[in-house]
């Protein structure tokens, strides 16, 4: 009879699930560190949300914006990340961050 391939990681032989579990803690550790790093930089732009609304500032700035995603760009390619990957997560955080900013500003 052939040999089935495992269908999860609990039928992978014993060094490959080793293997599995320690890539797997490596990957829940930086999970973390990236969770504590949005919470951080959340802070910051929640204090950047509240100068603007005081000041009659708009919540969105484009200009600093296209700087961020071409310098983010360039961080991504020395990294070999996929610079447009890079882009589309900073979209997405400054998308909710802009969200925040508008709430600020309306209460
Ligand atoms: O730097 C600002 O003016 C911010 O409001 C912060 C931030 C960001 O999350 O980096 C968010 C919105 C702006 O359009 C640009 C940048």
């Amino acid at each position: 009879m052939t040999k089935q391939p495992p269908n999860t990681a609990t039928d992978a032989d014993p060094s490959v699930r080793a293997e599995l579990e320690r890539l797997r803690e490596s990957i829940d550790n930086i999970d973390a560190a990236v969770v504590h790093m949005l919470a951080e930089r959340f802070k910051c732009t929640q204090q950047v949300g509240r100068l603007k609304a005081e000041h009659r500032l708009p919540p969105a700035d484009p200009a600093r914006e296209a700087r961020q995603i071409a310098r983010l760009r360039q961080l991504a390619e020395s990294a070999r990340l996929d610079p447009a990957f890079a882009e589309k997560l900073l979209n997405f955080i400054i998308a909710e961050v802009i969200r925040h900013h508008e709430t600020i500003a309306r209460s």
